[in-house]
């Protein structure tokens, strides 16, 4: 590497079900790192860009269109190919870490192990439309649905999105993808308990990503 050429910047992700703390602990994380004097873009999906937010919306809006599984995944690729060119990409060529709430894997979870469509097609979707990018580390933060019931029903009353206010079959169904890509991925992934105060799930975080650093 030339003294001009930055190192690569770390990816990190958060993946779960809905409620248990992503955006929480992505925050704290973010905040962590840049702490100790890196740079960190913190970032979400779907969205992260004009573009992928637009898409959000269309994907998302209560009132919105009944996208079935094929057009709705069709939508989150989309807007991950916007997301991985335009933000993602160009900050971790530069050094820059990025935090990010959610990316394939919730695709692999929601459109593909709840939704029906087949693992290798999301995947297929994924090298197209962002040439296959993975993160360097997900971290799947893990709560029992009735606590996730409690922190959602506090955060957001009987209101849902589109996709959250589903059954609660299709809920377990992503929850229990998310444990078997970690079991399958065991070097991609690591699994934290997202029960306790926002900070003692930090902390589980800050101690799985220093083992991932030391063993990189
Ligand atoms: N450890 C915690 N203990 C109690 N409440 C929490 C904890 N972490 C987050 N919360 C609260 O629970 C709610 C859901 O948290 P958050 O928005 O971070 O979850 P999320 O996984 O990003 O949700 P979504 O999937 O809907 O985006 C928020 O009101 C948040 O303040
Ligand atoms: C990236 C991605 C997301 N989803 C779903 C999961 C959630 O229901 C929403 C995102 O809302 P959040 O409040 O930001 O968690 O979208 C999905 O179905 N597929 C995806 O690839």
């Amino acid at each position: 590497m030339s003294d001009h050429e930055a190192a690569r910047g770390r990816f990190i992700v958060f993946e779960g079900g809905e409620g248990v703390g992503k955006s929480t602990q992505a925050r704290l994380l973010a905040n962590a790192l840049r702490a100790t004097g890196l740079a960190v873009d913190l970032t979400r999906e779907p969205g992260g860009t004009p573009g992928a937010e637009a898409i959000r919306a269309l994907l998302l809006d209560a009132g919105g269109s009944d996208w079935g599984p094929r057009a709705e995944a069709l939508l989150f690729a989309a807007a991950r190919s916007d997301h991985v060119e335009k933000l993602i990409m160009p900050a971790l060529e530069t050094g820059r870490w990025v935090v990010c709430d959610r990316f394939i894997d919730s695709s692999r979870a929601y459109q593909g192990a709840a939704g029906g469509m087949c693992d290798d097609d999301i995947l297929a979707l994924h090298r197209i439309g962002s040439a296959g990018l993975l993160p360097d580390l997900t971290i799947v933060l893990r709560l029992e649905p009735q606590a996730t019931q409690t922190r959602l029903r506090a955060r957001d009353g009987d209101a849902s999105d589109r996709i959250g206010g589903r059954a609660p079959e299709y809920h377990a169904a992503v929850a229990s993808a998310f444990e078997g890509f970690a079991a399958a991925e065991p070097a991609r992934f690591v699994i934290v308990e997202a029960s306790g105060e926002a900070e003692e799930v930090h902390g589980r975080v800050m101690i799985a990503l220093k083992r991932f650093e030391h063993g990189r």
